[in-house]
């Protein structure tokens, strides 16, 4: 073909004319139709058939019919005169009205129709590219439509500078080759999109191997991003995901390579978005994706902050895409971009759709078995749950690990049936509507309470959205204190064991996990029940064990009074006193050594006094704890304290228009004695963590071993209330003082043991009672009794002639032989001494560990480790 140099205008008509023409038509024709690729044809157009004839530029503009327009497709830069206008982008870019005059007369045309662009560009509707190419100095052109099945699809526009440029040789080939010009059009149209499909697969399998490895959010993100910018330069992407509430959407991925950490992000990261807000709602309804003009709609209304977020990220245009599974819609894609080719986005969609359901089924799976094992071990914490405290750990351990979960409240039906108690609450939720709390707290709830019927005619849970509950009443304080709270939900359940309804469960959360509240309240429910069974057997424990207390009391009080032995002197002073002051209500304070009938005198007192029917209730100060004595005295309220499980009445109530015996007054703690002074002076008393004052009339006698006027010297007794009680003081002397009542006194023990022995013991014989004049009775009366008592279990006679009395004070270890003694020797005989002189007793008041000033704990190990036995020191 390149041998035909030569001109086809400068041939000669003639035989050898059409021959040759035709020769180079047919060859033209069989190059053309090998072409398949543009730059091919723009070859043809741009050298080959330039090669023939003289013109400018040519190019080919394609019909695209759906638009009604036709527009550029091969170009001819090289040669073009327009290169450099400033319209040319623009001009390469646009679609020409295919229904104006000029291209009107070209698809009317058979064949080449030429037009002087002087003559048609005045022409208002006339394409811009004919005054531009006037304006770059063409002055003629020729258009050739090109057709496949008898239609126009194209045109061949070829630019001449000069009028008449066109020669029918000219004219005559391009009519001859326009049918394979337009076979080469179809041919390059179908290779490209051949092409562009072989692109597009690989885009897609691409994408499909990237989405398809990911496991985990952060590798879906990588994945995310890698798939998009392959399609076009990607600005930044987020993903939301539509919540379990199916109302919100909250970001699920996004691309944190493009998009910077601050704050703005963290807030749209952190916030939940309504679907229904006239964009989302949009994106989700459309199964093709939307592009989005944000400035139109920030003016169209469309507030939400992650708009004005993109906004200030810079993007002006944004795709949604809904990301379905199936029929499910897990969320939005929406990317930062201009313009995207949608068929391969709704291909990466669908991948990304597929990798995202994986990962959310999984982290659900995951999830799920969290929440199993969590509720595995609640169960295993609810069985060994026994009292309140207990259910109490076990309650707040499971909800700490539930995140914007929290414990509003557990109530208990109260056995009235009508009325519910506040059980349990979490604390940490009121911190900042302590008052509104409060006054819900203090605030009588029975079932008739709107919420409380609404649960407990439920077989189910019922869940309140808190917003939705205000609106609905907004006077409601439950509902008003909730949305003080600031949680969205409230999930309120019954609480059942079998039928019967127990009570009411309150909880507040952000996102109710139904199922797994529902396995924890069943829980509760059977822990519950059996603290409240075991409440209820303790406070019966409890009542028996006061009803006890006071028969005892009642029992002493009967068997011991009279049964006061003594003639002497000093017993008839003291007999003197007692009938002196036991009708009145005085109070009486008893002092004397351990064991010199305090505590029968003052029973004494009380049997021949107004109040002898009531009773006599003893407190031993001794023997209480420092932080029992006040619940013990007064009495305390059901909860006043951890322990305090029931209501329970202190002794002073007990012992109301009777007498309360204090015992050992001297060891009370010092801020017990304040209290008690209080309850002294004004006659009443409030229970521990109680509010109501009660008024009692008690008769108080006190006695104590100690002097007290030596313990207020030293601090150690309060000096208002010795005052207090030492209004009629009545000492008691030291048995060595009676010496005349030692042979009375044992006599009358002697008769008491061998009748409650049932042996026929009689009489003490002359040495015996010898012997019992002169020991010198450290123990007192307590002493003697307890040597009779053991004299009449050894003895075998009906005459006692033995009595093991412990050393004599007299008989104290001889200073020349400790001299000769090992430490420990001494340490042993001193033990034994003063524990025969303590008549064996080890402990408490007038007890060996209180003389020797050692803990009874360490006189026992010490009496182990020197072999120290009770023949040691009953034998002599
Ligand atoms: N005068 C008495 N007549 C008969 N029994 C007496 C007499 N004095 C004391 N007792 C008896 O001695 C024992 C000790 O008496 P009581 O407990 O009253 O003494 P106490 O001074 O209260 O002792 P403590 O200071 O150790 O509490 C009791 O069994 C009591 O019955």
């Amino acid at each position: 073909m390149y041998k035909l140099i030569k001109k086809i205008s400068d041939m000669e008509f003639g035989m050898d004319y059409y021959q040759r023409e035709r020769q180079v038509i047919l060859q033209l024709s069989e190059d053309i139709t090998r072409i398949h690729k543009k730059a091919d044809l723009m070859a043809l157009l741009s050298l080959r058939i330039k090669s023939y004839f003289y013109y400018v530029h040519a190019i080919v503009t394609l019909i695209d019919e759906t638009e009604n327009v036709y527009r550029p497709f091969i170009l001819d830069p090289t040669s073009s005169p327009l290169r450099d206008h400033p319209e040319y982008p623009t001009l390469i870019k646009t679609g020409f009205d295919l229904d104006e005059p000029f291209i009107q007369q070209v698809l009317a045309a058979d064949g080449p129709v030429s037009f002087l662009l002087e003559e048609v560009i005045s022409h208002p509707k006339s394409p811009s590219f004919l005054r531009v190419n006037y304006a770059c100095g063409i002055k003629e052109i020729l258009m050739t439509p090109l057709k496949s099945n008898g239609r126009t699809v194209a045109f061949l526009h070829v630019y001449a500078d000069n009028k008449d440029s066109f020669t029918p040789a000219f004219r005559s080939l391009i009519k001859g080759i326009a049918p394979q010009i337009s076979h080469a059009v179809s041919n390059v149209i179908r290779n490209e999109l051949i092409v562009q499909k072989e692109e597009n697969n690989k885009i897609l399998l691409d994408a499909s191997y990237d989405l398809s490895g990911v496991r985990n959010r952060e590798d879906l993100a990588m994945a995310v991003r890698q798939s998009l910018k392959r399609l076009k330069a990607l600005k930044g992407y987020v993903i939301c995901t539509i919540n379990d509430d199916r109302l919100t959407t909250s970001t699920y991925i996004y691309d944190n390579i493009t998009m910077p950490e601050n704050e703005d992000l963290s807030e749209m990261l952190d916030f939940q978005y309504l679907i229904n807000d006239g964009l989302q709602d949009r994106v989700l309804a459309s199964p093709i994706p939307i592009f989005i003009n944000i400035d139109s709609e920030i003016d169209r209304g469309i507030t939400a902050n992650y708009i004005c977020f993109w906004k200030s990220m810079g993007f002006r245009k944004m795709i949604g895409v809904a990301l379905r599974n199936g029929n499910t819609d897990l969320g939005i894609l929406w990317i930062g971009i201009d313009d995207i080719n949608l068929t391969l986005l709704k291909g990466i969609c669908l991948q990304i759709s597929i990798a995202m359901a994986n990962i959310m089924a999984n982290d659900a799976l995951v999830k799920k078995q969290e929440q199993q094992q969590l509720l595995l071990n609640f169960c295993d914490d609810i069985a060994g749950v026994r009292t309140k405290a207990d259910l109490r750990v076990a309650i707040f351990n499971v909800f700490d690990k539930l995140l914007n979960t929290k414990l509003a409240m557990l109530n208990l039906l109260e056995d009235d049936g009508l009325t519910l108690r506040h059980y349990m609450w979490d604390e940490s939720l009121f911190h900042h509507v302590k008052d509104s709390f409060e006054e819900r707290l203090n605030a009588r709830l029975d079932i008739h309470e709107n919420y409380t019927v609404r649960v407990l005619n439920s077989n189910d849970a019922i869940i309140l959205n808190v917003e939705e509950e205000l609106k609905r009443d907004p006077g409601n304080p439950y509902a008003q204190l909730w949305k003080e709270v600031g949680f969205k939900y409230t999930y309120a359940t019954a609480l059942r064991v079998g039928n019967t309804d127990i009570g009411t469960l309150w909880v507040l959360s952000d996102a109710i996990n139904r199922e797994f509240i529902k396995g924890i309240c069943s829980q509760i429910s059977v822990a519950c029940a059996n603290i409240r069974a075991n409440e209820r057997i303790l406070a019966y424990k409890r009542i028996l064990e006061t009803e006890n207390e006071l028969l005892k009391e009642q029992m002493k009080t009967i068997y011991n009074f009279e049964e006061i032995i003594g003639r002497g002197d000093a017993m008839q002073k003291v007999y003197g006193l007692m009938s002196m002051v036991a009708e009145s209500n005085s109070t009486v304070l008893l002092t004397g050594e351990t064991g010199t009938g305090k505590e029968l005198i003052a029973r004494a007192i009380h049997n021949a006094s107004s109040r002898k029917n009531k009773v006599m209730v003893k407190v031993n100060c001794a023997a209480l704890p420092a932080n029992l004595i006040e619940s013990e005295l007064f009495g305390h309220e059901k909860g006043a304290f951890t322990g305090a499980l029931e209501k329970r009445i202190g002794k002073f109530e007990m012992a109301n228009n009777g007498t309360l015996f204090l015992d050992e007054i001297g060891e009370m703690p010092l801020d017990a004695q304040v209290k008690l002074l209080r309850v002294l002076q004004e006659k009443e008393l409030e229970r521990i963590g109680g509010t109501t004052t009660i008024k009692v009339n008690v008769r108080i006698i006190a006695a104590t071993n100690r002097n007290l006027a030596t313990e207020v010297a030293e601090g150690r007794f309060r000096s208002d209330l010795f005052y207090r009680l030492n209004v009629f003081p009545i000492h008691l002397p030291p048995l060595r003082d009676r010496r005349s009542d030692i042979a009375l006194l044992a006599q009358f023990f002697l008769d008491r043991y061998s009748k409650n022995t049932g042996k026929n013991v009689k009489v003490l014989s002359a040495r015996v009672i010898k012997e019992l004049n002169g020991y010198s009775w450290p123990g007192n009366v307590r002493e003697l009794e307890h040597v009779i008592e053991r004299s009449v279990l050894m003895t075998t006679d009906s005459v006692i002639r033995d009595v093991y009395l412990p050393v004599k004070s007299d008989d104290a270890v001889n200073e020349t032989n400790v001299s000769n003694r090992t430490l420990e020797q001494v340490e042993r005989a001193h033990i034994i001494d003063t524990l025969k002189r303590c008549a064996g007793k080890l402990a408490g008041p007038g007890g060996a560990a209180e003389y020797l000033d050692v803990p009874s704990t360490t006189l026992h190990s010490k009496l182990k480790k020197l072999g120290i036995k009770k023949s040691d020191y009953f034998a002599e």
